[in-house]
């Protein structure tokens, strides 16, 4: 598989879409327990993009993040990853896509215990019956600071480290799409800023698309564009932000 090394575009160009929803409606419970998470959401996550999605809590930002990733059904509408629609898939067929074309980075690090640092990046491919590409493998490592700690495991490294270790573990695959819920919830300033600006060279030096769920203004600012949320509609987007501006929205909106 070739390298991708390709910057992202300007933002104001329109790009290809990594992965996107049309009328996206999801419903959970009904009566009285009934909650319209998602009500009618249509967005396009750019190809190698990175796009953070923000919004108050409850406004359906995960929700949004689980049905685009395939991770949960639609009530009504429609998910894509590149140009395949997630609906027309049976279950076999979803987990091969959310397996060979979706990298997630969760806010607990989800990392095995036993395993060393280079087992943890390459387990979700070697239970896929694939070989990493080498020269992508040693680059992501590189990339992510990791090259004097792949023998370590997870209890023998620094919260930051740990998540370098799963930002890893998404990219290695080369992956559609990178899904990143929260990814520096758990993490102090100066260790989330090192994970931010990893996930930002993945895309602009590796051409990788993420998209990223977050709270933080300051996260979002790292994004070439971010999404906002509320009540189950996107209401609003900013491209090139930074923490500032991102702020004024959140205020704006009350959020
Ligand atoms: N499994 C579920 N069953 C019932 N209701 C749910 C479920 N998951 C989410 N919801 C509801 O859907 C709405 C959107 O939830 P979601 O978790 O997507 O919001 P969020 O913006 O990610 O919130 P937060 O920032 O607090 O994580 C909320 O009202 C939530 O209570």
């Amino acid at each position: 598989m070739p390298i991708r090394t390709a910057a992202s575009p300007p933002a104001h160009r329109p790009v290809a879409s990594a992965a996107g929803a049309t009328g996206l409606t999801k419903v959970y419970g009904e009566g009285e327990t009934r909650v319209v998470a998602l009500d009618s959401v249509s967005v396009e996550f750019g190809r190698g993009r990175f796009t953070a999605i923000m919004g108050p809590s409850g406004s359906g930002k995960s929700t949004l993040m689980h049905c685009v990733a395939g991770l949960d059904s639609v009530s009504a509408g429609s998910a894509r990853i590149g140009d395949t629609e997630l609906s027309t898939l049976n279950d076999r067929q979803l987990t091969r896509v959310r397996r060979d074309s979706v990298g997630f980075v969760f806010q607990a690090f989800n990392l095995l215990p036993t395993l060393t640092a280079l087992e943890n990046i390459t387990l979700p491919m070697a239970v896929a019956g694939r070989r990493p590409d080498r020269q992508w493998l040693d680059l992501v490592v590189a990339k992510v600071g990791l090259s004097g700690r792949l023998g370590h495991r997870p209890a023998q490294l620094s919260g930051g480290q740990q998540q370098r270790v799963a930002v890893a573990r998404a990219l290695v695959s080369q992956p559609e799409i990178v899904f990143a819920d929260e990814p520096t919830g758990n993490l102090d300033s100066r260790a989330g800023a090192e994970v931010l600006g990893f996930l930002r060279d993945s895309v602009r030096d590796l051409g990788q698309s993420v998209v990223m769920v977050t709270h933080d203004p300051v996260a979002a600012s790292y994004a070439d564009r971010v999404v906002f949320l509320a009540d189950g509609r996107i209401t609003d987007e900013l491209l090139n932000p930074t923490a500032e501006r991102v702020l004024d929205q959140m205020v704006h909106f009350g959020a």
